[in-house]
C-alpha cells in the first residue's frame, strides 16, 4: 500500500465498499489487504462481511464494464467518487440478483446526499432510474472483437491482445472469464501435525464446511466459514493457501536432511510446505529482498511448529556474494511476477500493471535464476515458480536461462498428483484459473549437470 488507508465503518456496508475502492483507486491501496484489514480492524460481523467482500471485488472486478453500460446515462462529467458509487450501485442492480434494484438505488441516494449535497442526490438518482427504466446497452454493439471481450470480461485491450497472442482466442477468452469468478477459499494441512482426516474433522468442530482436494491431497476446499479464525489455525494444523500456490515445493520435493534454499520467500507459503514436506529435518534458508517482510516468514515458523528454518534479508540475484557457491541441495526461485494469474483474488493487477513492466520482471527473474545456480550443488535440483499466466515471463524466461546455461537441463516435473502431472510439458507446467479453480501458475523444474555431462 503506498499510502495508509483507513476505512471508518458506521455499519454502511455500501459507504464502507465505496471508501475502499476509492483508496484503492487514489492511494493506490491493494483492495485485497484494505478490505481484510478493515473487516479485522472493524470486527465486522459474517453477514455484512459477505456482502462487503461482494461489492467491493464485485465492482472492481467488472469496473469497465460497468462503466460502459452507465457512459450513454453520464450527462457532462460527474466527481470522483459519485462515479464510484454509480459503478457499486449498478454492480448490485445488474449482478446480485438478491438486492431489489430499489434498494440499491435508495441506498445510491442516501450516500450521495451524506458525501455530497441533494442536488448530487438528485443526479444520482436520476441516472439510476434512467438504467432502470432503459436496461444495460449491449456489447454486442462493439464492433471491435478485442474491444468488446475487453469491455465484457472488464480487462484492458493489452492484456487481451496479450492473452489471445499467447494462447488463442478460446483458451484466453475462457481465462478472461474464469478472472471475475471469486476464488475458492482453500487451506494446507500441516502434515508434521495432523492428518488430512484429523485436519477434516477439527475444522468440522468448529463449523466450517470442508472437503478435501481431488487435485493436491494435503489440501483442503473449504465452502463455508472463515478458516483463518479457528482454533486449528491457530494451533497451526493449517494455512491458507491456494491450491496452485502448493505445486511448486511439492516439485521441488526436498528430502529429510537436505539444505534448501528458497530464494524470494516471504510471506513463506512456500517455505512452511517445504519445511513440512521435509518432516522439519534438515535446514531452509529463506531469504528476501524485503527485510520487514521476514517476519511474517518467522511469524509462519512459529506457528506451524517448524524449527528447521533460517530467515536472511539477500537479494537473490547477489546471493552468490553472500552464500557459498554449491552449497543447496534444493533450490525454489518463487520470483517476483506480474501475478497474472491471481487477478481474481487481486482484482486491482488488472488496470495497475503495464505491458512495459513485464519486460523488467523477466530481467529480475532471469537474474535470480542465475544467482541460484551458482549456489546450486552439482545434481541439485532447481525450481522456478511464478503466479502469472504470461508466457514471456513462464516460457520465456525458461528458455532464455537454459540457453544462457547449458551447465543446467529441464527435467520432468516430479512427485505430482496425476491431473498435474499429464499437463506438463518439456519440464514445465502451466496452470490457468479456469483449468481446476485454483490460481494460475507456472512451475518448471531443471536440474544442474555434472562435470561428465
Ligand atoms: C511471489 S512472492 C513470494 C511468495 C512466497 N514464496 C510464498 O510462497 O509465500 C515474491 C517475493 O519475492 C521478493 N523479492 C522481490 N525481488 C527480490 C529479490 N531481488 N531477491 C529476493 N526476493 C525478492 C518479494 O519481496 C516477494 O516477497
Amino acid at each position: 500500500m503506498s499510502k495508509k488507508s483507513v476505512v471508518i465503518w458506521d455499519g454502511n456496508v455500501r459507504d464502507a465498499a465505496l471508501s475502499i475502492l476509492l483508496a484503492v483507486d487514489k492511494n493506490q491501496a491493494y483492495s485485497n489487504l484494505l478490505l481484510n484489514e478493515t473487516i479485522k480492524r472493524h470486527k465486522i460481523e459474517a453477514k455484512d462481511r459477505a456482502l462487503l467482500t461482494e461489492i467491493t471485488y464485485g465492482t472492481l472486478q467488472h469496473k469497465m464494464t460497468l462503466d460502459f453500460y452507465l457512459e450513454p446515462f453520464i450527462r457532462g462529467s460527474v466527481d470522483h467518487w459519485v462515479r464510484w458509487l454509480l459503478r457499486i450501485s449498478l454492480y448490485q442492480i445488474h449482478y446480485l440478483t438478491r438486492i431489489p434494484p430499489h434498494a440499491a438505488v435508495n441506498e445510491a441516494v442516501e450516500i450521495a446526499k451524506r458525501r455530497g449535497h441533494r442536488g448530487i442526490a438528485s443526479t444520482v438518482n436520476g441516472i439510476l432510474r434512467s438504467v432502470l427504466r432503459s436496461g444495460v446497452p449491449s456489447t454486442e454493439d462493439i464492433a471491435d472483437p478485442m474491444e468488446r471481450l475487453a469491455i465484457e470480461t472488464s480487462h484492458p485491450e493489452w492484456l487481451v491482445q496479450r492473452f489471445v497472442a499467447n494462447y488463442g482466442l478460446e483458451l484466453a477468452t475462457a481465462m478472461l472469464h474464469e478472472n471475475n469468478v471469486p476464488a475458492m477459499q482453500t487451506v494446507r494441512v500441516n502434515t508434521t501435525k495432523t492428518t488430512v482426516k484429523q485436519a477434516i474433522a477439527e475444522l468440522e468442530e468448529e463449523g466450517l464446511t470442508v472437503q478435501q482436494s481431488d487435485l493436491m491431497p494435503e489440501c483442503l476446499r473449504v465452502t463455508n466459514g472463515q478458516p483463518a479464525r479457528t482454533k486449528v489455525f491457530k494451533e497451526g494444523h493449517i494455512t491458507i493457501q491456494d491450491e496452485s500456490s502448493m505445486i511448486p515445493a511439492k516439485v521441488l520435493n526436498p528430502s529429510p536432511g537436505m539444505r534448501v534454499l528458497d530464494m524470494c520467500a516471504a510471506p513463506g507459503g512456500k517455505t512452511t510446505h517445504l519445511a513440512e514436506i521435509m518432516k522439519n529435518e534438515g535446514s531452509i534458508l529463506a531469504t528476501d529482498l524485503h527485510p520487514h517482510k521476514l517476519d511474517l516468514i518467522d511469524h509462519n515458523t512459529e506457528r506451524l511448529g517448524l524449527d528447521i528454518v533460517e530467515t536472511a534479508p539477500i537479494d537473490g540475484r547477489k546471493a552468490p556474494e553472500f552464500l557459498q557457491a554449491a552449497s543447496f541441495d534444493a533450490i525454489l526461485v518463487d520470483a517476483p511476477c506480474s501475478g497474472l494469474g491471481v487477478m481474481r483474488r487481486k482484482p486491482d493487477i488488472k488496470y495497475t500493471k503495464r505491458e512495459e513492466d513485464l519486460e523488467n520482471l523477466q530481467k529480475i527473474q532471469l537474474a535470480l535464476l542465475e544467482a541460484a545456480t551458482k549456489v546450486l550443488k552439482t545434481d541439485g535440483k532447481l525450481v522456478y515458480s511464478t503466479c502469472t499466466v504470461d508466457l514471456q515471463e513462464n516460457e520465456g524466461t525458461v528458455h532464455a536461462f537454459l540457453t544462457a546455461h547449458p551447465e543446467m537441463e529441464a527435467i520432468q516435473l516430479e512427485s505430482l498428483p496425476t491431473k498435474l502431472a499429464e499437463k506438463q510439458a518439456n519440464g514445465m507446467l502451466q496452470v490457468f484459473p479456469q483449468d481446476f479453480g485454483s490460481d494460475g501458475f507456472f512451475v518448471a523444474a531443471f536440474r544442474k549437470k555434472g562435470e561428465s555431462n
